[in-house]
């Protein structure tokens, strides 16, 4: 048994409204991702991820830097994403990523709030290593 999330634990100020689940397949990741004004909220349920980062937010401490996070069962946690941050989300196991995502805000399916760069792009400092492919 593996509580996912608690108002009372006082660890986000937004409620939930909205929740779904996706999946990965081995060796491929979504990304790169931004949202302008949502938050995404990952708790993992199955396989191994790791979420690469890359901060854009002008006033941000980690302006410009790139950090990763991973998600693996050993280690359950619900982590969030913030808006204006890029993101990747990377299957690094051997079997399908399964992830609950409780964002901030429904999605709007007329007017999705996403913008998408290949993860290949020169825009984000980062490589993943080969045989990693994304959208
Ligand atoms: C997120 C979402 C998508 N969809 C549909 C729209 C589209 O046809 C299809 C795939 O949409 P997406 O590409 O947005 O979903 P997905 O491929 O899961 O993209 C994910 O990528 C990572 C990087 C994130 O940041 C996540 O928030 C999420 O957007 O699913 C819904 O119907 N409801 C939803 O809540």
């Amino acid at each position: 048994m593996t509580e996912l999330f608690d108002t009372r634990w006082n660890w986000h100020p937004e409620p939930i409204n909205f929740v779904y689940t996706y999946t990965i397949r081995p060796g491929l990741a979504k990304g790169w991702g931004l949202h302008k004004e949502h938050e995404d909220r990952y708790f993992l349920l199955d396989g191994r991820m790791e979420i690469v980062c890359y901060d854009v937010r002008p006033d941000s401490k980690t302006y410009g830097e790139i950090s990763k996070i991973i998600l693996c069962p050993e280690n359950p946690r619900i982590i969030s994403i913030p808006a204006f941050v890029w993101h990747a989300n990377v299957n690094i196991g051997n079997t399908d990523v399964r992830v609950v995502n409780f964002p901030t805000q429904p999605y709007d399916h007329a007017k999705p709030d996403k913008v998408r760069l290949p993860i290949g792009t020169d825009l984000i400092p980062y490589t993943f290593p080969p045989g990693i492919n994304g959208w």
